[in-house]
């Protein structure tokens, strides 16, 4: 699919280019074919005028009574000739050729589209009426979204059972539709949707309501018809079911809510909140954080330190600032982009690597052998954290698209997990370093694409040519559930991420390990 990366949508354009120029031609043989039929149109006329002056004289000359024949055999032969010339066949040939031989967005890549779509509206609490008119957080950056989008957008919702945006999306279609003066998309059509998602969400006599709406415009629409008898048979039920409550009969009640959905609800909330930049560190917190210079008895560094800054203590979070040049930045998008696939996740119980909703973005891994600046860059990272890179994983380059997102999780494998890394049999994930190799701001505003820690609050802001860097596992081996991150949706622009996953294998004198286990999950 072309929808989760945004170097495969700017490809859609070059095949948008070649289908706009196919149908321009096609549109001008056409017309070149209707120009004739008009001249052939004409003669036509001005010799049966002619004759029609007196048609007994006409034919009577040997000459006309000729042509007369002859217009009517081989000429008119040419006249169907042209009529069933296949030009359009031509074209769709070209076209089947294009799709094809180009890049093609799918009726999948659509309902992706419009799925990133509907997370970046809740992610960021966009309003209905400011996306159609193209704006992201107050700032526009696109021509507004007709009647017709807003309905499509609404349908694909549907599709996806997904009522509550198809309610936002279809009311937007009907409000956009009021004021189109050429009408994109019949009221009728809208009206259906609406009243069948309101009837879902649990609001029949507004189902109902919208349903007689429809009627008033088509009378004899068969499944208005239908739906109508059945929510009037729905509320007759209801008024009954309520006047026997009223008779004393026991209602019973269940809000409970169990603990994980709470958590979950939390949860949620926060990793929101940080993606929208609502909460941060509190300020005694990050008045104990520093910024400071690493050297790491390294005679190179000596020469040139990094630029570390802490972003957090327990688990401790540093951010490498300009680590990655911007030859390597360009080195690492040429050698990943022929090379994207969707990014994948490692099912949990069987080790096996699949695709997932809650994870993209396209990826591609590279080699330290296939280029010096990956080496380099390996070697870096080395450098960095103090770790070996022997048994690390390649580096692994991520690009975001329309609202390409990773949601929460751990990078390290969890003990139930037993299957994870099994293969590589280099331990687990001991640390990740995250570069954010190439970032396009659209605007000053912040657009999303943040990584954020939930649990802890923390969220770090991409910056072009700087580093993450945390370790995922506690000394005595076990897993930090504090080191919990997500990748928030990006809203506009583009966000690639690199990053080196290390392993514990060969660390063992570089960070030892420790019999001491942190409590948390001795509780558990
Ligand atoms: O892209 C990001 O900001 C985070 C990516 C991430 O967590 C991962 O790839 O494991
Ligand atoms: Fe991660």
């Amino acid at each position: 699919e072309v929808f989760t990366a945004l170097a495969d949508l700017e490809e859609l354009l070059q095949t948008e280019s070649v289908l706009i120029n196919t149908l321009e031609n096609y549109i001008k043989s056409e017309e070149q074919k209707l120009d004739l039929l008009k001249k052939y149109a004409q003669i036509y006329k001005k010799q049966y005028n002619k004759a029609s002056e007196d048609v007994q004289l006409y034919v009577a000359n040997p000459i006309n009574a000729y042509t007369l024949v002859k217009r009517l055999t081989t000429d008119w032969k040419e006249v169907e000739n042209l009529i069933t010339a296949d030009i359009s066949g031509d074209c769709l040939a070209n076209i089947t050729h294009v799709k094809e031989t180009m890049k093609f967005p799918t009726d999948e890549d659509l309902n992706g589209a419009a799925v990133a779509l509907m997370r970046l509206q809740d992610t960021y609490r966009l309003d209905t009426s400011s996306l159609a008119r193209g704006e992201l957080n107050g700032v526009k950056y696109s021509s507004e979204l007709s009647a017709a989008d807003c309905f499509e957008l609404g349908r694909q919702s549907y599709n996806n059972g997904d009522y509550y945006h198809t309610l936002l999306w279809m009311r937007e279609a009907d409000s956009r539709l009021n004021r189109e003066v050429n009408e994109t998309v019949e009221r009728s059509d809208i009206l259906e949707y609406l009243a069948f998602s309101t009837y879902k969400e649990g609001n029949i006599p507004l189902a109902l309501d919208l349903t007689n709406k429809l009627l008033e415009i088509l009378p004899s629409h068969p499944r208005a018809l239908g739906n109508k008898v059945y929510y009037e048979d729905e509320l007759q039920k209801t008024v009954e079911v309520k006047r026997k409550g009223d008779d004393g009969s026991e209602s019973v009640q269940n809000d409970e809510i169990s603990t994980s959905t709470i958590t979950d609800i939390y949860g949620r909330e926060f990793y929101e909140q940080l993606c929208r930049g609502e909460i941060s560190l509190p300020p005694e917190r990050v008045a104990r954080l520093k910024c400071r210079y690493l050297t790491r008895k390294n005679p190179f560094l000596l020469l040139a330190p990094f630029k570390v800054e802490e972003a957090h203590h327990k688990p401790d979070i540093f951010i490498f600032h300009d680590v990655l040049a911007d030859s390597e930045i360009a080195t690492i998008r040429k050698l990943a982009q022929p090379r994207f696939r969707r990014a994948t996740v490692q099912n949990t119980d069987t080790g096996e690597l699949e695709i997932a909703h809650y994870r993209i973005s396209k990826s591609a891994w590279l080699k330290e052998e296939e280029h010096k600046h990956i080496e380099d860059v390996s070697r870096r990272v080395s450098d960095m954290t103090g770790l070996t890179m022997e048994t690390a994983e390649e580096l692994q380059v991520v690009n975001y698209g329309i609202g390409g997102h990773y949601e929460p999780h751990f990078d390290f494998a969890r003990r139930e997990e037993k299957n994870a890394f099994k293969s590589l049999g280099t331990g687990n994930r001991i640390a990740t370093v995250l570069f954010y190799s190439f970032l396009m701001q659209m605007s000053d505003v912040a657009q999303g694409g943040a990584t954020v820690f939930p649990t802890i609050h923390v969220a770090l802001w991409p910056k072009k040519g700087a580093a993450a860097f945390w370790h995922n596992l506690h000394p005595s081996g076990d897993g930090d559930k504090l080191t919990r991150h997500a990748a928030c949706p990006v809203l506009a622009g583009s966000k690639w991420v690199s990053n080196k996953w290390i392993h514990e294998r060969g660390q063992e004198f570089l960070r030892p390990c420790t019999l001491e286990r942190p409590s948390e999950d001795v509780v558990a």
